[in-house]
């Protein structure tokens, strides 16, 4: 079968061909509709607790880049917030769009950010992330948005290495990096039951977007579109609107940490 992607001949509308739960009942992403949203004063704050020593490396998987992280402790986790237990950060990576007009996946009522970072974390309830991506309750997602303005120093630190894994498949160390310093100043959320939202698509994701983005200069936006699809030796494919537009809520409720 092809690999999927997001071109005309193998994106999002055609992920159903091999991919079925593509059509499924707790699809991501979402337009959020803040007008609809419910507030639930039993949300917790959402407690985030990174350790900059658990970060490996990033790669370019074709897909997005990506910042994976040891996940042999309890050393970097996400507990409180609308989940019970203990998840533990894998990774976290970005979707972007071609334009600073598009690129995010979630939308606010209808609105594109440029781009959306997904912390993504399993729970330690079950021995390993791969087990946990095939539960209901297994994985949960933080969706940062990310909108044009100052330079984010932050960001910087994964641009000023782009140059090694500019193609499909490469990968470097990138030691010490510390994901906190990417969260917003508050961390006031939106929750709902949702999925992956790259095939296999698995409907085990909790969803905790933040309502408040990040900053991002529109020159780093295009370092990001410097990126490729493609493999060395391959033909180049510019790395850009790697994101899956939003999907039906069917009937799905979306609670509110604030008012
Ligand atoms: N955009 S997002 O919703 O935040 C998202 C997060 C993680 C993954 C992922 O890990 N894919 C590979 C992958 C799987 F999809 C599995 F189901 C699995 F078991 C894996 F081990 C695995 F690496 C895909 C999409
Ligand atoms: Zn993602």
């Amino acid at each position: 079968a092809q690999p999927w992607g997001y071109a005309e001949h193998n994106g999002p509308e055609k992920w159903a061909q091999n991919f079925p739960i593509a059509n499924g009942p707790r699809q991501s992403p979402i337009d959020i509709i803040p007008a609809k949203a419910s507030h639930d004063p039993g949300l917790k704050p959402l407690k985030l607790k990174y350790d900059p020593s658990t970060c490996l490396d990033i790669l370019n998987n074709g897909h997005s880049f990506q910042v994976t992280f040891a996940d042999d402790t309890n050393s970097s986790t996400l507990t409180d917030g609308p989940v019970s237990g203990t998840y533990r950060l894998k990774q976290f990576h970005l979707h972007w769009g071609a334009t600073d007009q598009r690129g995010s996946e979630h939308t606010v009522a209808g609105v594109m950010y440029p781009a959306e970072l997904h912390l993504v974390h399993w729970n330690t309830k079950y021995p390993n992330f791969g087990e946990a991506a095939k539960q209901p309750d297994g994985l949960a997602v933080v969706g940062i948005f990310l909108k044009i303005g100052d330079k984010n120093p932050s960001l910087q630190k994964m641009l000023d290495v782009f140059d090694v894994i500019r193609a499909k498949g490469k990968q470097t160390s990138f030691p010490n990096f510390d994901p906190s310093t990417l969260l917003p100043d508050f961390l006031d959320y939106w929750t709902y039951e949702g999925s992956l939202t790259t095939p296999p698509l698995l409907e085990s994701v909790t969803w905790i977007v933040c309502k408040q983005p990040i900053p991002v200069s529109s020159a780093q936006m295009a370092k990001f579109r410097s990126l490729l699809f493609s493999a060395e030796g391959e033909a180049e494919c510019c790395m850009v609107d790697n994101y899956r537009p939003p999907q039906p809520l069917k009937g799905r409720s979306v609670r509110a940490s604030f008012k």
